[in-house]
């Protein structure tokens, strides 16, 4: 008979995927862009253009302060990440470029972690 987990390590068991994707992606050679919140001094129009900025450090430090309740919360703010990159940015500049490959890395480890049912 398959075991049902108790919520409590359901939680435990998502957040140690998540706490693992996200240390992948940090030291993935297409995470550069995404380590550090966009400049805004560099890109001044960032701001007015991206109504919620996101990056990794950002997520890493929610998930290390217990700030998502869900692994579901934790996934939005990844892909509101991708999405601000694709708003911001050209498909076939340097960061658009990278932004597409860590998504992409991201999904299919998101996939692994967490199997379509
Ligand atoms: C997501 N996004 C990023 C940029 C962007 O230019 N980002 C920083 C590039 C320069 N920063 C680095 O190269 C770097 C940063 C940290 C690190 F640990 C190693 C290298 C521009 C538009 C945009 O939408």
């Amino acid at each position: 008979v398959v075991p049902v987990m108790q919520p409590v390590q359901k939680e435990q068991k998502d957040l140690q995927s998540c706490k693992s994707i996200i240390s992948e992606l940090e030291v993935h050679e297409d995470a550069w862009p995404f380590l550090l919140p966009v400049n805004t001094r560099q890109f001044p129009t960032y701001k007015k253009i991206i109504k919620k900025p996101m990056d990794l450090s950002a997520i890493k430090k929610k998930l290390d302060d217990n700030l998502y309740k869900t692994r579901e919360e934790y996934c939005e703010d990844l892909r509101l990440m991708f999405n601000n990159c694709e708003t911001f940015n050209e498909d076939d500049s340097p960061v658009g470029k990278a932004g597409h490959n860590l998504r992409s890395f991201f999904e299919t480890k998101w996939n692994e972690h967490f199997p379509p049912t």
